[in-house]
């Protein structure tokens, strides 16, 4: 079994935790963007990582968030890492990392070779990269959209930080995905879902499986 890391995205229910942690997910994301069928409130989202077990990453998804939208889910929900998936300049990441100590994970979207310097860029702030499919013009949302783009542009490629694979993965395409491009680390989100926003037991634990065979 490989040492896959698996992160599963939107997660809303206490019940979706138990069974991403059955799964055998390293990270449990929580989405904070208003428009997204997984939004959380921060109540919300601090019943779902008070429980979470030890050994499951507690991850706060923000897009473009303020000081005070930060603080708010700070100062509630215990988390590990902070995702920032909008369009946060290299100097926010690194302000948002020295304001809250906490790791952050910066979101690029990759559709074609011209995007990559994005990644070489925030690789020398962020603590990690999620490299995903850039959101088609005029998406209602940033991410979670289910789209792969080519895994070629990525394959194989060596980054200042670790880094996660995301967009359109399945528990069809994963192993795949990670066999081409050879990602230590994967994210989910729409393909271990039944109906958007809501996540799926079963293709969870399908999901971790495939990545790890
Ligand atoms: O998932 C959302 O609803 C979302 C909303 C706003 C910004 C980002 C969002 N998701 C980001 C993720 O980390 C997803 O897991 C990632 O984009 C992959 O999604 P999918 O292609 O659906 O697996």
């Amino acid at each position: 079994m490989a040492d896959i890391r698996v992160k599963i995205c939107g997660l809303r229910t206490v019940g979706d935790i138990a069974a991403a942690a059955a799964a055998g997910a390293a990270y449990a994301g929580f989405v904070f963007f208003a428009k997204s069928p997984r939004n959380l409130t921060v109540a919300a989202a601090r019943e779902l990582a008070l429980a979470a077990p030890v050994g499951l990453a507690k991850v706060a998804l923000v897009v473009d968030a303020d000081d005070a939208t930060l603080d708010a889910i700070i100062e509630a929900v215990p988390l590990d890492m902070l995702q920032l998936h909008g369009h946060e300049t290299p100097d926010r990441v690194a302000e948002v990392r020295a304001r809250y100590g906490l790791p952050v994970m910066k979101a690029v979207g990759v559709a074609d070779e011209g995007d990559l310097a994005a990644v070489f860029d925030y690789s020398t702030v962020a603590d990690q990269l999620l490299i995903d499919a850039k959101p088609p013009k005029g998406a209602a949302l940033p991410g979670g959209n289910g789209l792969s783009f080519d895994w070629r542009l990525v394959a194989q490629r060596r980054w200042l930080r670790p880094w996660m694979l995301a967009g359109g993965l399945t528990p069809d395409n994963v192993a795949e995905a990670i066999r081409l491009t050879n990602a230590r680390q994967v994210d989910v989100s729409s393909g271990v879902e039944s109906a958007p926003g809501v996540k799926d037991a079963a293709r969870m634990a399908a999901f971790v499986a495939a990545a790890r065979a």
